[in-house]
């Protein structure tokens, strides 16, 4: 099977299949000086003599770097270059990567600065690497955030052997499963159902090649439309924001970059179906990562920290949060004018599902004359102080209750509460309340349900003008 992707500087094969190592010198045109082979020690094991004797050429170099996150530095970058120096590569050799993403991506970018640019294939090892490979992405990681570093190199041929993939271990299984789920996600077909069904303690390697298959087919198809990131392109990082940061913030190879980037998909697709009101199935998703044994994220995280790495991410716009989200087309999230928010929605996935619960906020206010304006007004006074003092937002909300007493019949409070921008999904009911005689005439309480960490304790309840007598209790108890 082969794809073929085009690129502003050239076009290009994928080639994905059963036993391709063995055919290599039939892929790789025969016109390169030299060839010069990078591999991490773990890849170099298994496959470098392979890889030699399918390409069966005379001037051909290895050199195996460490394995890990870790080598994608500008130390080991440096000595590449010295070895390739050495090695006597010229403008018309080829580097291979022979490996996962993180070989990919140093080889690659060793490739597009070696006498200012070189032709590189790369040779995939891993499931992750199905995403890297493509797209001509090439980086190095700084020790204040992933990727840099780095440059658009397209390959010249990307070949896929699948039989390399055999004998993953299950975390880059899970790794490479996170970058296909986002794929799906994106392209927003059967695919994510598919993937959703995927049991990957069981996987069923005849799949595995049609998964990738369609994954890739959906990434090449977003980068022949956007090769330099200016628009569609941006879909593809969905996740990464996050998942960027607790890489950086974990200490490089400590989660593999897929984990890292479900984490940021469970993060982003909650943000996006709370801002868009959209389906992006989060709880299949969520169910789908506890049953596949990804590690999630709870209370040790500092989301502070975070979100300060999330801050130099290098999409960030003069210091603004860029995170994708989706919806139909891809949005972005700007942390200016969302960041409490988002922060809040972060702290509630991250800071651990237990110890939130919904808590009731109490407000009662009064009217003097049954009339549309003052109704309107004196609510909304109301609503106002009520968030304000418990710092609570729209999205907090879980629902409300606003009860009038008989005497009000020229408006429906709740009407206030639609006049506020971001109130939309606020789900509000209006009632009458208990008719007992001698009691406060007309008057309005609200019932506030929110979604909260606060202990009861903590709750602010508010009683404005006339209202004020039916909780003096509470008022005093602020007061002191
Ligand atoms: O190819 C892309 O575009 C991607 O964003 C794919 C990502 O999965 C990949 O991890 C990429 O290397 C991230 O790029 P970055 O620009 O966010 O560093
Ligand atoms: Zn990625």
């Amino acid at each position: 099977m082969t794809i073929q992707v085009k690129s502003s500087k050239n076009e290009y094969p994928i080639h994905i299949g059963k036993a391709l190592l063995k055919h290599l010198d039939e892929l790789i045109p025969s016109h390169y000086t030299s060839v010069f082979i990078v591999a991490d020690q773990t890849v170099a094991s298994l496959y470098l003599n392979q890889v030699i004797s399918g390409i069966n050429r005379k001037n051909v170099h290895t050199t195996v770097i460490a394995s890990g996150e870790t080598s994608k530095s500008i130390h080991t970058f440096y000595n590449l270059h010295t070895e390739a120096i050495k090695a006597g590569l010229d403008r018309k050799s080829l580097i291979i990567a022979l490996g996962g993403g993180m070989v990919g991506d140093l080889a690659g970018f060793v490739a597009s600065t070696f006498m200012r640019g070189i032709d590189f294939v790369q040779l995939p090892t891993t499931i992750l690497a199905h995403d890297s490979s493509v797209g001509g992405k090439v980086a190095i990681n700084h020790e204040a955030g992933k990727n840099l570093i780095g440059n658009f190199h397209s390959p010249a041929m990307v070949i896929y052997d699948v039989a390399t993939l055999q004998s993953l271990p299950e975390k880059e299984i899970r790794s490479g499963f996170a970058e296909l789920m986002k794929e799906a996600m994106i392209a927003n077909n059967g695919f994510y159902d598919q993937l959703l069904s995927t049991k990957l303690h069981k996987l069923d390697y005849s799949f595995l090649t049609d998964f990738l298959t369609e994954g890739m087919r959906i990434k090449a198809k977003i980068v022949e439309q956007d090769e330099k990131e200016n628009g569609a392109r941006k879909f593809l990082n969905f996740g990464h924001t996050l998942g960027h940061a607790l890489e950086a913030e974990l200490g490089y190879g400590k989660m593999t970059h897929g984990e890292a980037v479900a984490n940021g998909m469970l993060f982003a697709a909650t943000v996006s179906e709370r801002l868009y009101g959209c389906d992006l199935r989060f709880k299949e998703l969520l169910g789908w990562m506890r049953q596949n044994d990804y590690p999630i994220l709870h209370e040790n995280m500092d989301c502070d920290s975070l979100l300060l790495r999330m801050k130099t991410d290098k999409k960030n716009i003069s210091g603004h949060v860029q995170m994708v989200l989706l919806k139909k087309n891809w949005l972005s999230c700007d942390e200016g004018t969302g960041g409490s928010y988002t922060l809040g929605v972060f702290e509630r996935i991250f800071g651990g599902d237990e110890s939130e619960m919904t808590r009731g906020i109490r407000g009662a206010t009064t009217v003097n004359k049954n009339n549309y304006t003052e109704i309107i007004f004196h609510t909304k006074e109301l609503l106002r102080e009520m968030t304000i003092k418990n710092n609570v937002s729209p999205e907090d909300i879980s629902h409300m209750f606003i009860s009038a007493t008989n005497d009000i019949t020229a408006a429906f409070p709740a009407k206030a509460a639609r006049e506020f921008p971001g109130w939309g999904h606020v789900p509000v009911m209006c009632m009458r309340e208990m008719e007992v005689p001698g009691s406060l005439e007309k008057c309005i309480r609200i019932m506030m349900v929110v979604n909260t960490e606060k202990p009861q304790t903590e709750m602010n309840h508010i009683f404005h003008r006339d209202a004020k007598e039916l909780r003096p209790d509470l008022i005093a108890e602020k007061e002191r």
